[in-house]
């Protein structure tokens, strides 16, 4: 049985570019590694309808914050027995966003904590009904609001195809959110969870060593 390893952090934050760091040092080491990014935007219909209604079709749907959390909780039920088939081949199988995105989204948005309201619900809904694979390991990757929303920007300028959706462009919420990802961390909310400074450089194989394979 492979290690399900989570990434999160905010928009811009640097998680792809950490995951493959991670990938490139798991693979010199001889594991095999499965991946994949939440949203599952080229996969799913729920994901394609929350990129949709972040650039702003649909209606009203992108101001529900329990809608939009719908969508997401359903795109990972989508790929759960994917996840599982994945764990069992694999060594390590490397995500980039999973539920804590939806508990740290959700309750920004709403000016919650992450002792909240729309956190426990999410937890009702994705953890207890939908029995999403459970995490071994989360890893926030925490840079400030501002860097992050440097970076997104710096990549919305480089990248052609990489507009900055509604949340994206939403500093005050970053920084919201910013808040309650380190309360989910400092409780080791549903799993463990470890802080890495995204604003200093990364020492792959110690994060490997000390964490990841642990
Ligand atoms: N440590 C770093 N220092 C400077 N720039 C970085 C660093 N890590 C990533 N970047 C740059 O910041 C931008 C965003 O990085 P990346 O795409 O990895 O973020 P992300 O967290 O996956 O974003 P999103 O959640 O919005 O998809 C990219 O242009 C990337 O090259
Ligand atoms: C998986 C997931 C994501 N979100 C939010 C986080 C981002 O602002 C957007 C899109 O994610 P991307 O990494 O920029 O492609 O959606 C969320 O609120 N809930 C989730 O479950």
């Amino acid at each position: 049985m492979g290690r399900l390893i989570v990434i999160e952090g905010l928009d811009g934050a640097g998680k792809r570019t950490l995951a493959r760091g991670i990938t490139a040092e798991l693979t010199a080491r001889g594991c095999s590694v499965a991946s994949a990014a939440f949203p599952r935007y080229t996969e799913d219909v729920h994901a394609e309808l929350v990129a949709e209604a972040l650039r702003g079709e649909h209606g009203d749907l992108g101001s529900s914050v329990h809608g939009m959390a719908v969508l997401y909780a359903l795109d990972r039920r989508g790929a759960a027995d994917a996840l599982r088939a994945d764990l069992d081949a694999h060594d390590v199988v490397l995500l980039d966003r999973y539920v804590a995105s939806n508990a740290a989204y959700a309750a920004a948005r709403l000016h919650q904590h992450a002792d909240g309201e729309v956190v426990s619900w999410i937890r009702d809904l994705e953890i207890t009904r939908f029995g999403l694979p459970e995490p071994d390991l989360q890893i926030l990757l925490r840079v400030p609001a501002e860097v992050a929303t440097g970076r997104a920007e710096h990549r919305e300028r480089t990248e052609s195809d990489r507009r900055r959706d509604r949340f994206e462009s939403d500093t005050p919420l970053q920084q919201r959110c910013a808040e309650v990802y380190a309360e989910l961390a400092d409780a080791d909310w549903w799993t463990p969870w470890v802080v890495v400074d995204g604003a200093t450089e990364v020492d792959f194989s110690v994060l490997v060593d000390k964490h990841v394979l642990a």
